[in-house]
């Protein structure tokens, strides 16, 4: 077993950003100690300017850049569900094990959901990048700043900064979930609570949440590459 875990080929992680990618940073910096051999081979961004592609590029990491309303702009009769399938067909070209959702700030439909949770059919375009031994259904995993059920969707730190300063909440915190249909509805992989402090401001309170999150997406990315890592072995033995 234990060869065969030093000849195991590294796990790949696939992350989508829209922004600065602090915890994509976080997760770069954590590959040496992740407790699998896994490698990032892929960030892709659907905000040109995402200061997330430099720190990719700068890590060497390759990336990738597709933006709905440019899309549907270059492929005129393409739906937001085209692009997702697009983004889906982008992502399985780098055969990744896992995919994290690190900032991305767009809902995935069925259109990418759909491509990841199955193999694809071998008239598929994915079927030519995507050895029909790979393991489906690939995981996705988001990070949100809030917890389970309190603050979906997006301005989450906002939400839960207004309502403390309201007197009705006295702590928020940070998740890592599985990635389903129903925005950040799925299964929590990783909840960590974050209780207000009175003598905090704003921004330093949010500087203590981004703290928060670059643990926990490394604590939870760790925690699915060794789910997924179960799952190839199985599947290869
Ligand atoms: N199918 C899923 N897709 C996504 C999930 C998810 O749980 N299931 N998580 C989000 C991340 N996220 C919150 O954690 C989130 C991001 C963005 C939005 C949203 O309303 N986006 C708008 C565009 C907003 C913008 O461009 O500024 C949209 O997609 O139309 C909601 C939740 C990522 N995807
Ligand atoms: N609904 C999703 C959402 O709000 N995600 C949030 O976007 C930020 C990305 O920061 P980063 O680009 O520096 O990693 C993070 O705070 C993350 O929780």
């Amino acid at each position: 077993m234990t060869d065969n875990l030093e000849t195991q080929s590294p796990l790949r992680i696939v992350v989508l950003i829209s922004g600065s990618g602090t915890n994509l940073q976080a997760l770069i910096d954590a590959q040496p100690s992740f407790r699998t051999r896994a490698s990032i081979v892929l960030v892709l961004s659907n905000r040109k300017a995402a200061y997330g592609l430099t720190r990719a590029k700068e890590a060497g990491i390759p990336t990738a850049y597709l933006a709905l309303q440019p899309y549907l702009k270059s492929n005129p009769g393409k739906s937001r569900d085209d692009y997702d399938a697009e983004v889906a067909r982008m992502v399985l070209k780098a055969r990744p094990d896992l995919v994290v959702l690190a900032g991305w700030m767009h809902v995935l439909g069925d259109g990418f959901l759909d491509l990841i949770s199955r193999p694809p059919s071998e008239t598929e375009e994915s079927a030519e990048s995507i050895p029909t031994t790979h393991v489906f259904p690939i995981p996705a995993i988001n990070l949100h700043p809030a917890l389970p059920g309190a603050f979906d969707g997006t301005h989450a730190i906002d939400r839960a900064w207004e309502a403390y300063k309201a007197g009705t909440l006295d702590h928020t915190g940070v998740m890592v979930h599985r990635v389903v249909r129903q925005v950040d509805a799925g299964e929590p992989i990783l909840v960590r609570e974050i209780p207000f402090r009175e003598d905090e401001t704003k921004e330093q309170f949010e500087e203590r949440l981004h703290g928060v999150e670059w643990e926990v997406i490394v604590e939870a990315t760790n925690k699915i590459l060794t789910e997924r890592l179960e799952q190839c072995t199985v599947r290869q033995s």
